[in-house]
């Protein structure tokens, strides 16, 4: 990989477009040997928490935790899947089913009625329980949670706001202080929803105001190649893993690092442990329980696992979580638009949808952040 990385620095083309080209490649399949694997690897000291607080999200106890260093990335930190057996499951069904719910915003409210995506899940599962093709959630690409991140203007504002999933928080909260970084806010978050053919272009997440919090990114489903590279859009990047229940930590030096999605591994290549897993059963039937009670996450049921399984079988979601204000920031508001009435925003958007389309085949899930 690094000797590929070296020889397309010679020929002076970019390096980094030449090897997302690479793995992004088809026919023939890309060499997959250089790929980091850290699920294989020794993980390194790197984590300490409250083994309590963190089963309540659905993870291991800290200390059993596989977290890794990439050597020349300070403050790269990569955790082998912490999730408990069964509770990759809750987070799947809030990313499909809670999670895209207005007043989130997602692609589709781009170019359709708030009351067609009202109910998302609603729409889709019965069509995706009898396997027959192209719902709604298959044509899902992105869902913003928190500040809404504004795809054309590439900033956050104060007027593009909804409360962010107190779920979401309590996981990422945990995994930021395990990694040395307490009181982390979760103000923002991008859902990525990944087919078989998606892709993420080459980017680099800057449009938070304070770069000095760690950016949180969670996988599920079907595994990915993850290329991260330098300060430099050009730099020659790393090619790894990402399998279900990956967790990882960009920080410090690594926190503004280019970085891209080329594929999505085939399901052959990349069957999910989730789907093998499936979800636990519940031990404690109440419905009146929730995340504060220090109890695991609520289980999912049969029904909305058959739901989530079939969706994983050849999908990936990515979340990634952002702390965009320091402490006491306030921002700007440059845009008046509430999130349920993003009308004026969504044909501004539908334009720039449009030319997305256009500019190629590929199926991108968002044009990149920069
Ligand atoms: O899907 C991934 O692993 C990366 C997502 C990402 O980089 C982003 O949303 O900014
Ligand atoms: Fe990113």
């Amino acid at each position: 990989m690094a000797k590929m990385a070296a020889s397309m620095v010679d020929s002076g083309e970019d390096a980094f477009r030449k090897i997302f080209k690479f793995y992004r490649r088809r026919n023939p399949p890309p060499d997959l040997t250089g790929v980091t694997d850290f699920s294989g690897g020794e993980p390194g000291d790197r984590v300490s928490g409250n083994d309590v607080e963190a089963s309540r999200v659905g993870l291991k106890p800290v200390r059993e935790w596989r977290a890794f260093g990439l050597q020349g990335y300070p403050g790269f930190i990569f955790i082998s899947n912490p999730f408990l057996r069964g509770c990759q499951a809750f987070w799947v069904r809030q990313c499909l089913k809670t999670y895209p719910q207005k007043p989130n915003i997602c692609n589709l409210d781009m170019h359709m009625n708030p009351s067609e995506t009202q109910d998302i899940w609603g729409q889709s599962a019965p069509t995706l329980r009898s396997r027959k093709p192209k719902t709604l959630l298959e044509k899902l690409r992105w869902v913003t949670l928190g500040y809404h991140y504004n795809w054309d203007s590439k900033t956050y504002s104060s007027s593009s706001h909804t409360p962010f999933p107190s779920d979401l928080h309590s996981l990422s909260s945990r995994v930021s202080a395990a990694c040395g970084f307490p009181g982390f806010q979760s103000e923002a978050a991008i859902l990525n929803f990944y087919r078989p053919d998606s892709c993420l272009g080459i980017h680099v997440d800057e449009s938070e105001l304070d770069h000095t919090r760690p950016l949180l990114s969670f996988s599920f489903g079907q595994s990915a190649i993850f290329l991260l590279g330098g300060r430099r859009r050009q730099d020659p990047p790393t090619a790894m893993y990402m399998h279900s229940g990956d967790v990882m930590v960009m920080s410090g030096q690594s926190r503004l690092l280019y970085h891209a999605v080329p594929c999505i591994l085939p399901a052959a290549a990349g069957r999910s442990a989730l789907e093998a897993e499936g979800p636990v059963p519940d031990p404690d039937p109440d419905p009146d329980r929730d995340l504060r009670d220090g109890a695991l996450p609520e289980p999912v049921s049969q029904e909305d696992w058959t739901v989530c399984r079939r969706y994983i079988q050849t999908s990936r979601v990515n979340v990634t979580v952002r702390q965009v204000l320091e402490p006491g920031q306030s921002l700007p508001e440059t845009r008046a638009c509430s999130p349920q009435g993003t009308a004026a925003a969504a044909a501004a958007d539908r334009r720039s949808e449009k030319r997305k389309r256009s500019s190629g085949s590929t199926d991108s899930v968002h044009t990149s952040h920069t």
